[in-house]
């Protein structure tokens, strides 16, 4: 498989003034590309990621309109734990989103804990092709990305050989310094393939991390994020981008 190498057309940085701005920032965004995709393409498939946006989306979903069975939700990267686990990413969506929203549970494209994690990365990518039948790269309309203390974003970590996996959509990682060890994730031209990818995030706790990757450029996962042919968007408060 060939790798996207065209530049990526679009960074939007947004500043706004505290965390529950950033949360009501990014979940009217998520409104907006949702009725977009929908009005356009007639579906809306959406990755997510676990941290501070579960909590931003839990918050803020509920209260947005959209055409809820038009939704298919996926994740970025998992934690291979079972459901039942306060791991568990599906875990925190299923809690926040199911009940509080239209969505049920057959719309999030979930892992199977029960294989070991080679298994389970084989069987969420058939799970991914299944809903991107025919193409080279899926075309998520947007993936929500984290950014961790060391740059991560998804379960890519600083010098990890993942960072280099071009023949694959979804691929196991048995050794991420951040426990749990055992995760699945999108590997970086399923990322940089997507319509859009949004990051958002708050607090000073992110401010040095995110100078390293907007203000110097220095080559970390997160900065790794370059959409080829669509949007990318930084949702930061005014202490994450304090030393921007
Ligand atoms: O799977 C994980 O371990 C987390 O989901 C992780 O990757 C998280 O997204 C970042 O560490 C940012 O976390 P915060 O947004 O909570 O700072």
């Amino acid at each position: 498989m060939s790798t996207p190498l065209l530049p990526h057309t679009k960074t939007v940085r947004k500043v706004v003034d505290n965390e529950e701005k950033v949360a009501s920032e990014l979940c009217s965004l998520v409104q907006k590309l949702a009725n977009y995709a929908i009005t356009e393409r007639g579906h809306f498939k959406i990755g997510l990621s676990g941290g501070s946006l579960a909590k931003f989306l839990c918050g803020g979903l509920p209260s947005i309109e959209t055409s809820w069975d038009k939704w298919s939700l996926f994740f970025c990267d998992e934690r291979l734990v079972p459901f039942s686990d306060g791991d568990s990413t599906y875990k925190l969506y299923k809690a926040g989103l199911v009940g509080s929203t239209p969505l049920t549970e057959e719309q999030f494209v979930v892992i199977n804990p029960e294989l070991d994690v080679e298994e389970a990365a084989k069987d969420y990518e058939s799970k991914v092709r299944n809903s991107f039948p025919d193409c080279e790269w899926p075309k998520f309309d947007v993936l929500l990305l984290g950014m961790g203390p060391d740059g991560h974003t998804a379960s890519l970590f600083p010098d990890h050989k993942l960072l280099d996996e071009r023949s694959v959509w979804i691929a196991p990682i048995s050794d991420s310094p951040k426990p749990p060890s055992c995760r699945v994730t999108m590997t970086l031209p399923v990322i940089n393939n997507a319509r859009c990818c949004i990051f958002a995030m708050a607090g000073a706790g992110k401010a040095e991390m995110v100078k390293r990757i907007l203000g110097d450029g220095e080559a970390l996962p997160s900065a790794m994020v370059k959409p080829v042919s669509g949007e990318l968007y930084w949702i930061l408060d005014t202490a994450a981008a304090s030393k921007l």
